[in-house]
């Protein structure tokens, strides 16, 4: 389920960060800080009155003159009004009303989502008739806060629970796979997936716009239903720096969120990134299947060791996805593009694989043999049985005398057996220590 995004707007100084800071640090329960990717403060996931939601502040602008900060607004309420689902507009009750606070406002009125025109540094609520003036920015009533000192904040996010699309759910679909097409602009998102709808010939239904974050793409093959969502896309619309990466990527987190396997594109030609390898631990920590497409493979000249050399550079790079598949393509030429959907069938058995408790005791048996548990200080780990909890990712309980003597290196050695006898193939796997 996606969550939806709410975007802080406004100008320098009107007191964003701190607003953010409120409602993701104050009474508001930071649910998750996405562990792996960026601890940018830029958008955090929070909860309000059950309802989960990401806020977003692109501020922090960086500017020489008063023309490029004005630039520079418009461009991010642009693209708030292209990504978020609500946007909160923030505006100075101190300072009063700027003629840049009634440009931003203009291009907020003429698009189709909510927003809420929110006046800070409010500490005297006798006085908010003197918001008076806010009123010709044509978005309704003024809210007042003080986000410094947390006064009527509550209040605004119970408004912005109301304004707040309602909560679509992607359906019970379980029989449905789905699939995130996650990287970088221009890595050939939308030619991959053109390439693989060519290829498949079969029912198609696109529904734009039925969700933000991209197109969603439902496909049936042999009997199988699959559910494509292309992240690609967002440079077409606004061809704007770094606040467009900062979306992109939150577009990606989603799709993300809301798939089962991840196909993650790597342009052949070009180095993995520092934000694929953030995108990619995304999806590893959120345990989603994954297979690395490495596209453009048309591009490279080859000799008998290329592939090989490529696999060896990513295993490098991403250290920790060891266990996904990798594929060559060309979605120009389709080579191998019929893979895709193989790989995602083969996958997806994987990832929902699950093993008897008696085969898995009988293994984890025979590990411990080979290669005793830890110990500390004398103690000494002991593994009295394992049972498999859960699917996508396969989830394991250890039962165990002492949780904090497990090591690192053992669980991981642990792992390899499974995988080893197993295979596991394209999915992270799950270990949790129980204390019996
Ligand atoms: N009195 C008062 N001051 C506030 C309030 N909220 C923020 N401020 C102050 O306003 C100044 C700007 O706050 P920020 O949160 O950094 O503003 P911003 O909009 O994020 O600014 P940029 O990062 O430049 O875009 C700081 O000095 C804050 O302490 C408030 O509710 N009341
Ligand atoms: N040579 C070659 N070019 C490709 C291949 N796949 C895509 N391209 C080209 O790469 C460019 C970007 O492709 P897109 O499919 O638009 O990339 P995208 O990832 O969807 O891009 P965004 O919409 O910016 O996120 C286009 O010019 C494609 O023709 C390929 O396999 N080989």
């Amino acid at each position: 389920m996606a969550r939806p995004i709410v975007a802080i707007v406004g100008r320098p100084n009107v007191g964003k960060s701190t607003l953010f800071n409120r409602i993701v640090g104050g009474r508001v329960a930071i649910v998750e800080d996405t562990p792996g990717v960026t601890r940018d403060r830029l958008y955090q996931d929070a909860e309000w009155n059950g309802r989960l939601f990401t806020l977003v502040d692109t501020g922090g602008l960086d500017y020489q003159d008063d023309d490029q900060m004005v630039t520079h607004i418009r461009k991010q309420a642009e693209l708030a009004i292209a990504e978020a689902d609500l946007i909160l507009f923030v505006v100075d009750a101190r300072f009063g009303l700027t003629g840049t606070d009634e440009d931003v406002a203009k291009i907020l009125r003429s698009s189709d989502k909510p927003v809420i025109l929110v006046a800070n540094k409010v500490e005297d609520f006798a006085r908010v008739h003197e918001l008076y003036d806010f009123f010709r920015l044509g978005l309704g009533e003024p809210v007042p806060v003080s986000a410094a000192e947390g006064r009527n904040t509550g209040d605004l996010l119970d408004m912005v629970m109301e304004k707040l699309p309602p909560v679509v759910e992607d359906g019970e679909d379980d029989d449905v796979i789905k699939i995130a097409v996650i990287g970088r602009p221009n890595v050939g998102k939308s030619s991959l997936v053109n390439a693989i709808l060519g290829e498949e010939r079969t029912i198609v239904s696109d529904i734009p716009g039925t969700t933000r974050d991209a197109i969603d793409t439902y496909i049936k093959r042999d009997g199988k239903n699959y559910l494509i969502i292309d992240t690609a896309g967002i440079r077409r619309r606004s061809k704007i720096g770094l606040a467009t990466e900062k979306y992109s990527v939150i577009r990606s987190l989603r799709a993300i969120d809301r798939s089962d396997i991840v196909l993650m594109m790597i342009d052949a030609v070009e180095k993995l990134t520092d934000q694929d390898k953030r995108i990619a631990g995304y999806a590893h920590e959120k345990g989603r299947g994954a297979v690395l497409v490495v596209n453009k493979w048309d591009l490279v000249e080859k000799d008998s060791h290329t592939a090989n050399r490529y696999i060896e550079n990513l295993r490098d790079g991403l250290g920790f996805m060891q266990y996904a598949p990798v594929l060559f393509v060309s979605a120009l030429t389709r080579q191998r593009v019929h893979r895709v959907l193989e790989l995602v069938d083969y996958v997806s058995e994987q990832q929902n694989m699950r093993i008897a408790t008696a085969n898995l005791n009988d293994l984890l048996r025979e590990a411990v043999m080979y290669s005793q548990p830890p110990q500390d200080r004398g103690r000494r780990l002991k593994i009295f049985y394992a049972t498999q909890s859960g699917v996508k990712p396969p989830t394991f309980i250890l039962f165990v005398n002492e949780p904090d003597i497990m090591h690192f290196s053992y669980l991981r050695y642990l792992e390899n057996r499974l995988r080893s006898a197993y295979g596991f193939e394209g999915t992270p796997i799950k270990m949790v220590m129980r204390k019996r």
